[in-house]
């Protein structure tokens, strides 16, 4: 892997998107960008009250997240993005921005500015929320897991992507994600 890429940790609220990423990056030397410090207050407001989001409130933030992704690749700088980008649409628009709103060129691989290489973190629900209920300090509700898992649309492909359980320690992730990004 030579060209400059964006990984993309995805995945529902605390299946470990931030602990994985933040690592991830300081294993590739990569800058590390974690998408809840980019929701605009409204969204975290909503969040805060157990609303979940909906489209017209993600999307905007979703293109500002693809013109930070594109901006670092396009300068020759490789990054890990943090990010829940539930739904198949949410990453096209991190893969392409506006022109994915087109959806003239819907699917991955098809004239893209950028490289996106997905990592999926999995598992039960049972799992997650538990690990929620111990975290501390988070503006995210517990109560709104159930709505994560309702919208999400894992990745499939011909999305680049790579598929891991929450289960796996992230000691043990780590390496394998490294293998994974350096083979693409
Ligand atoms: N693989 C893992 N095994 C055990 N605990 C984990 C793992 N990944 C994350 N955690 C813990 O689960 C909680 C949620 O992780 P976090 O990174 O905040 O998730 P997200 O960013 O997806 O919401 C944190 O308390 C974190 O320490
Ligand atoms: O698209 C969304 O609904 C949000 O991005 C959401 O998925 C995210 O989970 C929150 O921002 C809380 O942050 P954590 O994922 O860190 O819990």
């Amino acid at each position: 892997m030579e060209a400059p890429v964006a990984v993309l940790v995805m995945g529902v609220s605390g299946s470990g998107k931030s602990t994985v990423g933040s690592l991830l990056a300081t294993e590739l030397g990569w800058k590390f960008y974690d998408a809840d410090d980019y929701h605009p207050e409204e969204n975290r407001k909503k969040m805060g009250k157990g609303i979940p989001l909906n489209d017209q409130d993600r999307i905007p933030w979703l293109f500002n997240l693809h013109d930070i992704l594109l901006r670092n690749v396009s300068s020759g700088q490789s990054v890990v993005l943090a990010c829940s980008a539930l739904k198949k649409m949410y990453r096209n628009i991190l893969r392409r921005g506006e022109s994915a709103a087109t959806q003239k060129y819907d699917e991955p691989g098809e004239k893209e500015e950028l490289k996106l290489l997905v990592v999926y973190l999995n598992g039960p629900s049972e799992v997650i929320s538990g690990r929620l209920a111990k975290r501390k300090g988070h503006f995210m509700p517990p109560e709104l897991l159930q709505s994560q898992f309702d919208t999400l649309e894992p990745p499939s492909a011909p999305e680049n992507f790579l598929s891991l359980s929450v289960d796996r320690s992230v000691s043990e992730m780590i390496p394998i994600i490294v293998d994974y990004v350096k083979t693409k």
